[in-house]
């Protein structure tokens, strides 16, 4: 099998683009979730593409409707520029071949009784048909070098629970690859493997994108993370996207009042709610998101603008958006304060808690994704 496709267009052109994307649940016949609304988001080969914000601002979600496996509510999908919406089992096949997603359990996302051998020969005969003998395991051994699990034959016959989080985060990611994709949506790939090996996942996955020049859309709620690995950094809240730009400006310099916070959080997310939640409250609810900007409850520096009118996408500098009417042209706007004052102090963001260390094998967890099979061997049985 070969990468990338030759009829592939160039390097720079989008492959994956989602376009005004919308998703809103209904709650229990008791309002509406506003869980996505008009998400713009580009992915290239070659490129990672963080996705960060914190718990509910609708990150699955996106990953979800990006995999198609759920229909969006409004705005559009598109493959190398065409409608990508699939209609029929069939048309979700071809598109799940372009288009491979990753969990964040990996062991709730391997069937626990097939063994590696099993859980690849599976993919591999879904996406390019009935391998056998050599041909098939040459193609079986050539995932797993890919994902430097070597040498091969030491894994192919372990169950998932024989191996670590992270081989079995590999092993995954071997999955994914069997389809030979062009994107890979990572929602969250380390967040539950111990901190000592979250770099080696991480830095395996910057080799595929530049090795595969894969389009990777990297889902975290941590922004030091995003900083290390992902060459741009869309920043959402509250189902909206509030920032974007190259990852370096968007961590180091952060313009979005949001962005600052979710900073300042760095390298404990965990903290952001307290942080937040002492000075400014708590997220909004989705059911009834506030009016005008959604982070105004929050912000130190909201005006009456901010609460009534939702401010544009304001191009500030190269390749970098933010929507705070304190960065708009087009109105008195707010004049936004010192962040410090509201916030607290700053921390350098590195990526200490990322250290890298050998992957010894881990007792499984037991804990299983929600979902989390989808793109897994019964989710393909369901789409035979
Ligand atoms: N099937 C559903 N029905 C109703 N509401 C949903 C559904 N799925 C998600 N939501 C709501 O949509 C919002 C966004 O959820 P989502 O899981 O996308 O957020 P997230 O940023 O990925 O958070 P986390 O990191 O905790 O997974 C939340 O308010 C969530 O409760």
């Amino acid at each position: 099998m070969t990468h990338p496709n030759p009829a592939a267009p160039p390097e720079t052109a989008p492959v994956l683009q989602a376009i005004q994307l919308q998703k809103h649940f209904s709650h229990r016949g008791r309002g509406v979730v506003h869980a996505v609304d008009d998400v713009d988001l580009v992915l290239r080969h070659g490129e990672v593409v963080a996705l960060v914000g914190e718990s509910g601002s609708g990150k699955s979600t996106i990953a979800r409707l990006l995999a198609q496996l759920m229909p969006a509510t409004g705005g559009e999908l598109r493959l190398h520029g065409e409608d990508a919406r699939v209609r029929s089992r069939r048309a979700f096949r071809r598109y799940v071949a372009r288009v491979q997603l990753i969990f964040q359990d990996p062991f709730g996302s391997l069937n626990p009784v097939h063994t590696v051998r099993y859980l690849l020969t599976r993919a591999v005969r879904i996406h390019h048909g009935r391998l056998r003998g050599q041909a098939l395991e040459a193609e079986l051994q050539g995932l797993l070098e890919r994902v430097h699990l070597t040498p091969p034959e030491r894994y192919l016959d372990k169950f998932p629970h024989e191996l670590s989080g992270g081989q079995r985060q590999r092993v995954a990611i071997a999955r994914a690859l069997a389809a030979d994709p062009e994107v890979l949506l990572a929602d969250e790939p380390i967040s539950m493997l111990d901190v000592s090996i979250r770099l080696g996942i991480l830095n395996l996955l910057k080799d595929l994108r530049d090795r595969l020049r894969l389009a990777i859309l990297y889902i975290t709620h941590d922004i030091a993370s995003a900083r290390y690995f992902a060459d741009r950094t869309l920043v959402m809240y509250a189902g909206r996207i509030v920032e974007t730009g190259d990852s370096e400006s968007v961590t180091q310099d952060p313009l979005h009042p949001y962005t600052q916070l979710l900073v300042r959080s760095a390298p404990n997310p965990d903290d952001l709610a307290d942080r937040a939640r002492g000075a400014r409250g708590e997220a909004p609810s989705l059911v009834n998101p506030p009016a005008g900007c959604r982070f105004n409850p929050r912000c130190p520096f909201a005006t009456e603008l901010c609460r009534t009118e939702l401010p544009p996408f304001a191009e500030v500098g190269e390749g970098r958006t933010v929507a705070c009417w304190g960065y708009s042209d087009r109105v008195d706007r707010p004049v936004l304060g010192d962040v410090g004052e509201a916030y607290g102090e700053r921390p350098t963001i590195e990526v200490p808690h990322l250290a890298e260390e050998p992957d010894e094998p881990v007792q499984p967890s037991g804990a299983a994704a929600e979902a989390s099979v989808a793109y897994g061997p019964s989710a393909e049985e369901g789409v035979r």
